[in-house]
């Protein structure tokens, strides 16, 4: 039932001892409350005065009281305790998965992501707060009360006894078959997560393909199979707790019969027989909570175990923190015989392979080639969410590096993919998102610069505009915009690194904000991927890009009409693009 993790949470040793203690607290009320009653109950059985009656009725009241304060105690401490541990795992788990960046989320999925880390952490806070108490109860209400009920009368405190592996035997192998039902049932609810949130994402694609029907389907089956998982672990969880509850009340039946017996042929006195009674039930309290939490817990378990899994996976090696002094007019990048494989992909195939690339100063380097030749791999290596293999060299300016994942060259890099992620904010807050504290002016002017201010003066709250999701839509080419403002505004930022930015793009959208683009560009190192080939002409440097391997490299004027492989790629893109090299 425990999570062995469980054990290695912060001052897990101090709240069990805790927690120990006021079981036990507990446990000696429970016998208290029951010497009290039994007592009470034997005055009057033997018709004694009503003074004797107070003192065991005083035992007993306090006895209950200090119980129910005990669970009162009890409780507040492990919801604190519950509380403070998931209230510090989220940040952390939060950390961790932005560590692990996003080629881990595409690997396993947004949707079990956002399983953990939402109903998931929930999960984990009814685990820790309903197991530890049950622990610690356990332990000192059975041993207790056995000890009692044999002192008073040892047959009884023998049956007691020989019932208790009974018991756990059958709630073992019910556990275990909870257990592995369990297991399915939340591997399938994280694929119906997975399955749910893909089909939302794509529901425009769905429903322009005319399948939406289908997918309907496809989560109504995955949903049923849930729902069918689910029911079989409620099955076994409603029969292990028939089972148990059966058990102990036979158990309590054969104590109340064998007492029987023996209070008629006068073996016993009516104290010890009426005090082991009330205590049988308390004796199998606790395990029965057990059982019935094992399976109301399993969730938790499971989440927790999910919690785990995802701080194990080792983060990209961290790289040694750099005194580097940012990307200058002099600076230089010498990427040598750098190789990139993707975790799934097959053996022996790599996506990026023996890249060489030489990049100075301010210079503009676009990276062509035809679809799934490798530009957004190689774009997501130099933006350190792809880590290259062993044995790839990186030199910046005279600083040895393994990756791009070093928050020397991040902080000097503005990514821009095909569709930048706008956040449901404003307009002015998605602009300054990774400068909080870009002043309202700084703001108004980025916006100027990426050339907005028509549209804004369009809008009647202008900046102040919520957009984003569940908001007011906006077009592509103002995404981009809004995403080429959040460079303007962040000025220390010196290197872009652009995914196809205008892929998406009609041709005039594009041609508007390639206007705006080209002066930004000016005092930037600008990294370029591009199925469009009129950005050429505005480029030092270009890197044809074929299988991963770079096929051809130079500037425009030296690779054009050498037949080679940048002049292959202009024929096929047609003649449309030919047109504008005038190389
Ligand atoms: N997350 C991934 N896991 C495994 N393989 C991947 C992953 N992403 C891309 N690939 C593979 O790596 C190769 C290069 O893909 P990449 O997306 O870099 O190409 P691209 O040139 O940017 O294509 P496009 O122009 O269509 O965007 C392809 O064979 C692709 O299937």
């Amino acid at each position: 039932m425990i999570d062995k993790s469980l054990l290695k949470f912060p001052h897990i040793r101090q709240k069990m001892l805790l927690l120990a203690v006021l079981s036990f607290v507990q446990a000696v009320a429970i016998v208290g409350q029951a010497v009290g009653l039994s007592r009470a109950l034997v005055a009057i059985w033997q018709l004694q005065k009503l003074s004797a009656l107070w003192k065991p009725m005083l035992v007993f009241f306090s006895a209950f009281i200090l119980r129910q304060l005990m669970d009162v105690a009890k409780n507040q401490v492990a919801t604190h305790y519950a509380d403070a541990n998931v209230t510090r795992l989220r940040p952390v788990l939060q950390a961790h998965l932005f560590g692990l960046g996003p080629a881990y989320l595409h690997r396993h999925g947004t949707g079990s992501i956002v399983t953990v880390l939402i109903d998931g952490l929930d999960e984990v806070k009814t685990y820790i707060q309903t197991v530890l108490p049950k622990m610690t109860d356990m332990v000192f209400v059975p041993l207790l009360t056995l000890i009692y009920v044999t002192y008073e009368n040892w047959l009884s405190g023998l049956v007691l006894f020989i019932m208790l592996p009974l018991i756990f035997f059958f709630m073992a192998i019910l556990g275990l078959a909870a257990r592995a039902k369990s297991n399915q049932q939340y591997a399938d609810f994280t694929h119906l997560n997975n399955t749910f949130v893909d089909t939302i994402l794509g529901l425009s694609t769905l429903k322009m393909l005319g399948v939406a029907k289908d997918y309907e389907k496809d989560i109504y089956s995955v949903s049923e199979r849930f729902r069918k998982k689910t029911m079989s672990v409620i099955k076994v969880a409603l029969t292990s707790t028939f089972a148990l509850d059966f058990f102990t009340t036979l158990a309590i039946a054969i104590i109340a019969v064998f007492l029987g017996y023996r209070l008629i042929d006068g073996g016993i006195v009516l104290y010890p027989a009426l005090v082991s009674l009330i205590l049988a039930p308390e004796f199998f309290l606790p395990i029965r909570q057990f059982g019935d939490d094992y399976h109301a817990t399993l969730n938790g378990k499971n989440a927790l175990a999910q919690v785990n899994n995802v701080l194990a996976e080792p983060l990209p090696s961290s790289q040694p923190t750099i005194s580097w002094a940012g990307w200058r007019p002099d600076s230089t990048l010498q990427l040598d015989h750098v190789n990139f494989r993707y975790a799934d992909a097959a053996k022996g195939i790599n996506a990026l392979t023996d890249i060489q690339i030489h990049a100075q100063g301010m210079e503009k380097i676009a990276v062509v080639g035809r679809s799934g030749s490798g530009k957004s791999t190689l774009l997501n290596l130099l933006a350190g969410f792809n880590q290259p293999a062993a044995g790839s060299r990186i030199m910046l300016d005279d600083h040895s590096l393994n990756g791009f994942n070093t928050p020397a060259w991040q902080d000097q890099i503005s990514y821009i993919p095909q569709a930048p992620y706008i956040f449901s904010a404003t307009i002015a807050d998605n602009i300054r998102f990774y400068v909080p504290q870009a002043t309202p002016d700084a703001v108004q002017q980025a916006a100027a610069g990426a050339g907005l201010t028509d549209w804004l003066n369009e809008l009647p709250e202008g900046l102040a505009t919520m957009i984003g999701e569940g908001n007011r839509g906006i077009s592509g080419g103002q995404a981009q915009r809004i995403a080429l403002a959040r460079v303007l505004v962040d000025r220390q930022r010196r290197i872009l690194l652009f995914d196809e930015p205008t892929a998406h793009l009609d041709i005039e959208t594009e041609y508007d904000l390639k206007q705006t683009l080209l002066p930004i560009m000016h005092d930037h190192l600008v990294i370029f991927a591009t199925h469009r080939l009129h950005w050429l002409p505005d480029m030092d440097q270009i890197i044809v890009l074929e299988h991963g391997r770079i096929s051809e490299q130079g500037t425009l004027s030296q690779l054009r009409g050498q037949g080679g492989a940048l002049d292959h790629l202009i024929a096929e893109m047609g003649g449309k693009q030919h047109a504008r090299f005038k190389a």
